[in-house]
């Protein structure tokens, strides 16, 4: 017998939204169960990275369900060229930092490369560092068939984990920074590495750079949501970089960057508006003086 899910079943009353992971009502902090509800609805919903407590809180008050401590902080918050240096140490203290500053949203911790690479045994001793010492509800690790064995032990041991497959940044030496999934031997490694992940236990996964037509296709055979960065519309989540879709990166951003501000011009502006005033003398004035 086919089975029909919630949304589909003739007595199901039409979703009022009111359980929407974006728009919703519910005040409460969000969970993995949220994630797989929505899935059932066909419900959309966008990610995004955060590395600090004060930009958290801004997103969890504009509603953004899910946000993902990058480890992305490396390039994009701490100065390094790529992902490759980021710590442990520097994961767990940013990861603090983004579960104090929000109160709705779920907080997914990336473990950096190098702490779960070794095996099983190593990403459990990581992954609950960012739990125990961060309070993340979740942890994210790179590789589809390569990690299942990670996967599978965080799951059993009660840690949500968030797959990544496709281009996969902490291999940045190994592969470059490419398109995935090209062409038919490719295309089935990706399905294979989508497929070793939800078999493992992984909540959601992320799906980078691939070409859209086989995002959707992996979209369509899961019964976990994929999350798309550069992967198409089809997906059932977005995630961008919080300092590219706010015109805060320095230098290029990757092409499926779609930028909603352009807060570097905005803040050098201040800047530069609050030098003139000191070097003109025209700050502090009275109001801002003490007596
Ligand atoms: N600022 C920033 N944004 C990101 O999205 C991001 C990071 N940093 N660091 C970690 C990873 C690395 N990511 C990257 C890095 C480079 C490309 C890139 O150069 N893409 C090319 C296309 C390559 C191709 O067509 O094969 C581009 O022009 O978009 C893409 C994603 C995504 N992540
Ligand atoms: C680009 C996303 C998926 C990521 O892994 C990061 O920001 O580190
Ligand atoms: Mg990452």
């Amino acid at each position: 017998m086919t089975q029909l899910s919630a949304a589909q079943t003739p007595q199901a009353k039409p979703s009022d939204g009111s359980k929407a992971l974006y728009g919703g009502k519910s005040t409460r902090r969000i969970t993995v169960r949220d994630i797989a509800a929505a899935k059932e609805r066909g419900e959309k919903w966008p990610m995004l990275t955060a590395y600090d407590a004060m930009t958290a809180s801004v997103f969890d008050e504009a509603g953004i369900p899910v946000m993902l401590v990058g480890d992305s902080a490396g390039n994009c918050h701490l100065g390094y060229d790529t992902t490759v240096p980021v710590t442990l140490d520097e994961m767990t203290m940013l990861s603090a930092a983004v579960v104090r500053g929000t109160s709705r949203a779920l907080i997914v911790g990336d473990l950096p490369f190098g702490s779960y690479q070794e095996g099983p045994v190593q990403a459990l001793r990581s992954a609950t560092r960012l739990v125990k010492e961060a309070g993340v509800g979740a942890v994210k690790l790179e590789g589809g068939e390569r990690s299942h064995r990670q996967i599978e032990l965080l799951v059993e041991s009660g840690i949500p984990v968030m797959a990544h497959i496709g281009l996969t940044p902490q291999s940045v030496n190994a592969m470059g920074y490419r398109v995935q999934g090209r062409g038919e031997e490719a295309a089935a490694q990706l399905m294979r590495d989508a497929k070793a992940v939800q078999d493992a236990g992984a909540f959601a996964v992320v799906l980078e750079l691939v070409p859209a037509e086989l995002a959707a296709e992996v979209t369509r055979m899961l019964h976990i949501p994929t999350v798309g960065i550069g992967a198409g519309a089809q997906t059932d989540a977005q995630v961008l970089v919080w300092t590219d879709m706010l015109g805060l990166t320095a230098g290029r951003v990757p092409k499926f960057v779609k930028q909603y501000a352009d807060l570097r011009a905005v803040m050098g502006d201040a800047a530069k508006a609050f030098a003139e005033d000191v070097v003109g003398g025209t700050f502090p004035r009275e109001e801002h003086s003490v007596h």
